[in-house]
């Protein structure tokens, strides 16, 4: 479990300034809804949250219960999903699973089976990623985020191409995978982030 600590995080791009002096604590197990309009930051807090994007100021520490972790290890206690991040589109089903638990360990007690299952893409085995549908893309790309054992989850638009079917799914995959992680839901729709007790809006840190 993981604590993370914004110390006035800011971030600029050229002249403009996407937010500045960002003061928060996440603490393990929290979940945050990370709001604002289009284009006003919030993927962009995130990427700097997951060490992708380095801030313009400020800095981003990370604490388990014993010791700080550096920030150029904390790829591995995190997983995302989001409309930016594409799968591997000339693998199949099976072979993006098999690389994608080289990197990061599944859950215990989850096979590659009950994964399929949990995802509704058990026929989809052998299946090329470029040869699904948008909703089936979203499922994978959500699926590989839960079954990681990670303590930290980012779900950025995460019921984007999803229908009614699927966005009831992806709840049911909250309250069953989302127990004792942090999870961050950069999002615009109460929705995707009804779950969240705490809420973060860009807005309110584009001025000093
Ligand atoms: N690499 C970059 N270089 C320059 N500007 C960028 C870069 N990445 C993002 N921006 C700008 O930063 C601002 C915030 O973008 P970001 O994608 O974080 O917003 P968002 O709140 O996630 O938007 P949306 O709701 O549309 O997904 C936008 O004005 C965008 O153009």
């Amino acid at each position: 479990m993981i604590r993370i600590e914004l110390e006035s995080a800011s971030k600029r791009f050229q002249y403009e300034w996407i937010f500045k002096n960002i003061q928060l604590t996440i603490p393990a197990g929290s979940k945050w809804a990370i709001t604002g309009s289009n284009g006003s930051g919030k993927s962009t807090l995130v990427k700097a949250i997951a060490g992708i994007n380095p801030l313009s100021e400020g800095k981003i520490r990370y604490f388990t219960t014993s010791e700080e972790i550096h920030s150029d290890q904390i790829f591995n206690h995190l997983t995302i999903s989001a409309p930016y991040l594409e799968l591997p589109e000339e693998f199949t089903l099976l072979e993006l699973l098999n690389f994608h638990f080289k990197f990061k360990n599944p859950l215990r007690d989850i096979d590659i089976s009950t994964m399929l299952e949990k995802m509704y893409l058990k026929e989809h085995i052998s299946k090329p990623i470029n040869q699904f549908s948008s909703g089936m893309k979203q499922r994978l790309k959500l699926g590989l985020c839960f079954f990681s054992d990670v303590s930290i989850l980012i779900l950025d638009e995460p019921t984007s191409n999803l229908d009614k079917k699927g966005i009831d799914w992806y709840n049911e995959m909250i309250n069953l995978f989302g127990t004792n992680r942090t999870i961050l839901v950069c999002s615009n729709d109460p929705d995707e982030y009804e779950f969240c007790a705490q809420q973060i809006n860009i807005e309110d840190y584009k001025k000093k």
